[in-house]
């Protein structure tokens, strides 16, 4: 499912104008800097970003733990902050580094505990709980104190304490960090079906682009506060396993070079470097590149190397990353603000 399936359907989720500063001795950091979003109900969305782009301040905002220093958040028409308890009524959250249960208790009285306080008399508690340990593959754990249990085990109760919650919105916060592949694995089949089955509205930060790309509906690259690309993953992916080359060549490119370049592709990016210059090009079809290389040579330019842009979200992040000192709106990405 993706965000355009139903132009009817209200977002589940809504982000307008929000700004987050934190301030630090000298400074002021914007961790969230003007951020505009909608989120249909039933999708799963990743945050995608390097170190300190703004997923968790995002996330944590989403939830009501921080507050926005500008613009709001609402989330099934609830206003976070005005209204945090109506609102976390329907979510839960599973945070990187936070206890999210008690590791004094043994697993399924975490599980009776988080489903008591907050699902209380929606539907059989018991069979919420029976699927959840189910589900989380924790029987032979239920009866074991969460102390004493491995960091991947942990991370497994802290899931399952989130889903007898039975909520309607599931935050996760680098879900997959801690689990082995099968633990993983495991994790991304039990979201997937949760989206599906359930209807279940799901928002993940993960460094881990291998689940995203496997389970993620819509991925939402955040640097440096901003959104800088919004799309479905396979739109992502396409942009850059398709479309865009690497060409780097000897000087500089020359004006009539660039002109001719221009009139039928579009430069992404061009980077002086000491000697040479680095040009990234978006091509529509992949079968042009010989078309353009063509046209460079005959305009002058000695071309050292092409290469295409791996199709994975790591290039989309990559790429990112090296053109952090250049303008990000130059950037291809549809739905890029
Ligand atoms: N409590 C805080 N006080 C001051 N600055 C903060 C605080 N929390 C985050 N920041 C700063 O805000 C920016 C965004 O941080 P944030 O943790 O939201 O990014 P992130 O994308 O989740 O990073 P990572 O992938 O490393 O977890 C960073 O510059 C970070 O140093």
């Amino acid at each position: 499912m993706t965000e355009n399936d139903d132009p009817t359907t209200d977002p589940i989720i809504s982000v307008e104008k929000l700004v987050v500063a934190y301030e630090r001795s000298e400074e002021t950091v914007r961790a969230v800097d003007g951020i505009d979003l909608q989120i249909d109900p039933g999708t799963i969305v990743g945050l995608i970003g390097p170190n300190g782009a703004g997923k968790t301040t995002l996330l944590k905002t989403l939830l009501g733990l921080v507050s926005p220093t500008g613009g709001r958040v609402r989330v099934d028409g609830t206003d976070v902050a005005e209204h945090p308890h109506r609102a976390h009524a329907t979510m839960a959250a599973v945070l990187e580094g936070a206890r999210s249960t008690y590791w004094r208790l043994t697993v399924r009285e975490n599980l009776e505990f988080f489903s008591r306080m907050n699902a209380a008399g929606r539907g059989d508690e018991r069979e919420r709980i029976r699927a959840a340990i189910d589900r989380f593959n924790l029987t032979d754990l239920s009866d074991e104190v969460v102390n004493d249990l491995s960091r991947g085990q942990k991370q497994r109760v802290s899931l399952a304490a989130a889903l007898v919650q039975d909520p309607e919105i599931l935050f996760l916060d680098e879900p997959t960090l801690g689990l082995d592949t099968e633990g993983s694995l495991e994790l991304q089949s039990s979201l997937v079906d949760l989206a599906e089955q359930h209807g279940t509205t799901i928002v993940l930060s993960s460094h881990d682009l291998h689940a995203i790309e496997s389970i993620c509906d819509r991925g939402i690259v955040l640097d440096d506060g901003h959104v800088v690309a919004d799309d479905t993953v396979e739109n992502l992916v396409d942009v850059f396993r398709t479309e865009v080359y690497e060409l780097v060549i000897e000087g500089a490119l020359s004006p009539s070079a660039r002109g001719e370049i221009e009139r039928a592709y579009e430069i992404v990016s061009c980077t002086e470097l000491r000697d040479r210059t680095a040009l990234e090009v978006a091509v529509p079809d992949g079968n042009r590149i010989h078309d353009l290389t063509g046209a460079m040579v005959a305009h002058g330019s000695q071309i050292e190397s092409v290469r295409t842009l791996e199709g994975s979200l790591e290039a989309v992040l990559d790429s990112l990353s090296f053109e952090r000192s250049e303008p990000l709106e130059r950037r291809p990405l549809r739905g890029a603000p």
